[in-house]
């Protein structure tokens, strides 16, 4: 029979189960301990020994711990692999322990300390400053489904924001994407969410809950004066506050009140489109090598990471993005103004995640040092740009955000000292001059502290010792120490020390004067520390009560930030402010590509810019070219382009003129991509579907090599096919990149379709890429002197060219792979045909009279109704 588990590892048992999922952090003295899989689980995670202790159920229990003090760095370890973490902390003293036994009649010497889940440590819940990156948001994201509409709340709570959207439910993969939350939380068992989600109950996803929570949160009597926020998007707002309060036992974070975002604002890209553009982050992952990293010329962490957000959901609105532009394009013209900003921005600290940290009762007195000095510096920033001429309307807009918050600088400026620590428990962050009585209490310390070594040389004197010292630990306190040979002297019964302990080679003791002083040190020193500790709640209090301000000046300085940024980094790259207009049209000249600019800058080689000109008229253009000549380059930089204008940023080119997209969209050819699980060509299918379903005429499409995942004759079929689709039935401004050379025949019968190529040149046997884009179809693919090019052993070379003269001899006797499409309709009138057909299938079905069909009649009817369908097979 297995033996009964103790009481420690009952409670134990009980608090993992309330744990759940999450691994539970074990307080025991100095250590947060793991048990069982947990131990097994961080062990690995961690790199820490695994051991056992004691027993349960006859085996021994694997245990791994962490020592509290340095408990944050492992949790941002386990965080980032992937786990959550329910920290147990001991909630009463041992004394308290015993004192509650006693008086329930146990015995005193097995109380156990009580421990609670103090709080759940999630992806998405974090406000440690060491846990969190400075230069990217943390978001965590609650998704639901009301009557067939989804809703998405999301939140960042190390500074507040808070956002709430509805789409429908094919949207959610993209709005999902453009978030890129930490953290997922949907209603257990619903199937549309990601695998990876945390699932919550779904009665915590309630419309009329989160609706009474929001009021309450931000004493609010109806929600009207906030925006218009539908039932989806407050039962996900439900969830995102249920699940907040649960990983906060019962306390919320810091949240502003939540912005509607509207559908139709913002440029709609789907996370295909953004992977393959690396907006944020590059196809494996990694922030170098994306747009944002070659753009990112932000000093404050908080403008990056209002920057990323920037270009992860560009506008889709005239006004606010020439108010951006207006603003850079401000700074881009005066260098002088734009680095004083920036010198000021640089020395002012992240007020918005220092402001999260109080506000979630997190806060130490570094945070209400950083609040002091971001809001100081936002004064001055203020003062600066107010003196300036010319100041644009969102200037105007965000300068009153800047200051308003003398009375409390003033505050913090009395009260703290320069630099605060991050421990609120030593003290000794409150200014001199600030309290009287607190600096009593200090020259009272310091007095005995002088006291107790004017001793030292009192007893130096007095007993003749030369080495004896007055020293401090944490076990005795003060104590005199003499060298082992010296013991004896002080050792006399009526020497007037008392013997306190003997080491290996000295003696300590103790005196009754060294004694009084030490007790008035650690008195004065208490008293200061309480009184301290009551300042540091009393500054809490004031900064609590202006959290909203003190956002809104957070908000400003990242916005500032973000602009003098852009600025700088048009100013070092020559790039120009592009025009915003209504018609769809994207006429860029002298166009790069920012991230490929710069890779062959710091090679030694120069980026050919190039021109790009979509209209009405020209709304689709072919490329053709040598593999390695720059097509899918050229692609992408108009791409980034049209996304970095709507996100109000200036453009890498000469000029630019760029009509506002509804949405973007970007695809490669499979081969370009990643496996994902499915095959690459279905992949490919997949999002070539996508496009062709959502793309409007007032949206930007680049295909790269669509059909190149297949065989020929399937790939040029439905690279055809979906060429003449985008022209014909979407309409949008589309470049698209091609090897097949038969799709040049498309310009015949599409009237807005053109043929490009990128050039290239044999030279002496070498093949030169010259990387220009020039007008026409491409005369011929250069792949094998780009194999050669590569490396590709001389004998297979040569064995590929003769196969090739074979090949085009063959296809200069029979016309080509594209021989016969001359004939071929135009997409819609194909369309149309096919619809003829199935209509004359239906006609038929509908003459039939089922009822009067003998058995013989009903399957020769069958083999008609075949025939018919027959004709529309492939
Ligand atoms: N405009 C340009 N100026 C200078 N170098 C360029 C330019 N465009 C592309 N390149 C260089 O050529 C390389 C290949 O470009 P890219 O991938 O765009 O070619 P591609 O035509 O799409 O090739 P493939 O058909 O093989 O996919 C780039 O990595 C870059 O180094």
């Amino acid at each position: 029979m297995a033996a009964k588990p103790t009481p420690m590892m009952e409670q134990y048992l009980a608090l993992k189960e309330e744990a759940g999922g999450a691994l539970l952090f074990y307080r025991m003295g100095d250590f947060f301990e793991l048990f069982f899989d947990d131990a097994k689980v961080a062990s690995r995670v961690l790199d820490i020994a695994l051991t056992s202790r004691g027993e349960h159920g006859g085996e021994p229990v694997p245990m791994c711990g962490v020592p509290v003090h340095s408990a944050e760095g492992y949790l941002a370890r386990l965080i980032k692999g992937g786990c959550r973490v329910a920290i147990a902390e001991q909630v009463e003293t041992p004394e308290e322990a015993k004192a509650r036994a006693k008086k329930d009649g146990r015995p005193v010497s097995k109380a156990l300390v009580a421990r609670d889940i103090v709080r759940f440590v999630t992806a998405g819940t974090l406000t440690e400053e060491a846990l969190l990156e400075p230069r990217r948001a943390n978001l965590l994201a609650a998704i639901c489904d009301v009557r067939g509409a989804i809703g998405v709340a999301a939140c960042d709570i190390s500074t507040g924001q808070m956002v709430l959207e509805e789409c429908a439910p094919e949207g959610l993969a993209a709005a999902l994407a453009r978030l890129g939350a930490s953290e997922v939380v949907a209603p257990d068992g619903w199937d549309a969410a990601p695998p990876d989600a945390t699932f919550r109950p779904t009665g915590d996803f309630a419309s009329d809950r989160g609706e009474a929570k929001l009021k309450d949160l931000h004493g609010l009597a109806t929600l009207d004066g906030l925006g218009d926020f539908s039932r989806p998007m407050l039962a996900a707002a439900a969830g995102l506050l249920a699940y907040l309060d649960h990983a906060g036992r019962g306390t919320l974070p810091f949240l502003l009140p939540p912005v509607a975002r509207e559908a139709g604002t913002h440029l709609a890209m789907d996370e295909a489109t953004r992977a393959s553009l690396e907006i944020l982050v590059t196809q494996r992952g990694e922030r170098a090598g994306s747009l944002l990293a070659s753009i990112d010329r932000c000093v404050t962490g908080a403008g990056a990471r209002q920057l990323a957000e920037d270009l992860a959901a560009p506008l889709a609105v005239a006004g606010p993005i020439e108010e951006r532009l207006a603003l850079v394009a401000r700074l881009h013209r005066d260098p002088l103004l734009r680095g004083d900003v920036r010198a000021l921005l640089r020395s002012a600290p992240d007020v918005g995640r220092a402001l999260g940290r109080i506000v979630a009762d997190r806060g130490s007195p570094r945070d209400l040092g950083q609040v002091r000095d971001g809001l100081a510096e936002a004064r001055r920033l203020r003062d600066l740009l107010q003196a300036a001429p010319d100041r644009t309307s969102l200037l105007d807009r965000l300068l009153p955000a800047l200051g308003g918050h003398g009375a409390l600088t003033d505050l913090l400026d009395r009260a703290l000292v320069p630099s605060p620590p991050t421990e609120r428990g030593h003290g000794g962050f409150i200014a001199e001059g600030y309290d009287a009585a607190l600096d009593e209490l200090r020259a009272t310390s310091s007095n005995a502290r002088r006291a107790i070594a004017a001793l030292e040389a009192r007893y130096r004197d007095e007993t003749g010792i030369a080495s004896l010292k007055v020293k401090h630990n944490g076990v005795l306190g003060y104590f005199i120490e003499v060298p082992a040979k010296h013991a004896d002297t002080l050792m006399a019964p009526d020497s007037g020390f008392t013997h306190r302990q003997t080491m290996a080679g000295a003696v300590r003791f103790n005196s009754v004067q060294l004694h009084e002083e030490a007790t008035r040190i650690a008195e004065a020193g208490g008293h200061a520390l309480a009184a301290e500790d009551a300042h540091f709640e009393e500054l809490v209090g004031e900064v609590v009560s202006r959290r909203e301000a003190i956002a809104a000046t957070a908000a400003a300085l990242a916005r500032i930030d973000v602009s003098a940024g852009l600025a700088e980094r048009a100013s070092e790259g020559d790039w120009c402010r592009p025009d915003i207009v209504a018609e769809p049209v994207l006429a860029i000249e002298q166009g790069r590509h920012p991230v490929v600019e710069a890779a062959l800058a710091q090679a030694g080689e120069r980026f050919v810019a190039n021109d790009c000109h979509l209209g009405p008229r020209s709304r689709l253009w072919l490329i053709g070219g040598p593999n390695m000549g720059g097509k899918s380059t050229f692609l992408r930089q108009n791409a980034l382009i049209l996304l970095l204008a709507q996100a109000g940023s200036f453009v890498p080119a000469g000029k630019a003129t760029v009509g506002l997209a509804d949405r973007l969209f970007s695809r490669v050819g499979a081969s370009d991509n990643l496996a994902r699980g499915r095959s690459t060509f279905m992949v490919e299918m997949v999002e070539t579907a996508a496009i062709l379903s959502q793309a409007t005429d007032k949206s930007f499409v680049i295909l790269d090599e669509v059909g190149r995942g297949t065989s020929t004759y399937d790939g040029l079929a439905l690279a055809w096919a979906v060429v003449e689709a985008v022209h014909e039935t979407n309409r949008s401004r589309c470049l698209f990149a091609t090897h097949y050379h038969e799709l040049a025949r498309l310009a015949e019968t599409c009237d807005a379709l053109s043929l490009h190529h990128v050039r290239a040149r044999e030279w002496k046997g070498e093949l030169v890429l010259l990387h220009e884009l020039a007008e026409g179809a491409a005369d011929r693919s250069y792949g094998l002197a780009v194999a050669r090019l590569a490396g590709v052993p001389k004998q297979v070379v040569s064995r590929a060219r003769s196969v090739l003269d074979k090949l085009e001899k063959g296809r200069a006797e029979t016309g080509g792979l594209a021989a016969g499409l001359g004939e071929l309709p135009l997409f819609a009138a194909a369309a149309h045909a096919d619809e003829k057909e199935c209509d004359a299938l239906r006609d038929r079905l509908g003459e039939i009279d089922a009822d009067t069909l003998s058995p013989r009649d009903a399957l020769e009817l069958l083999y008609e109704l075949k025939n018919l369908a027959g004709s529309t097979e492939n």
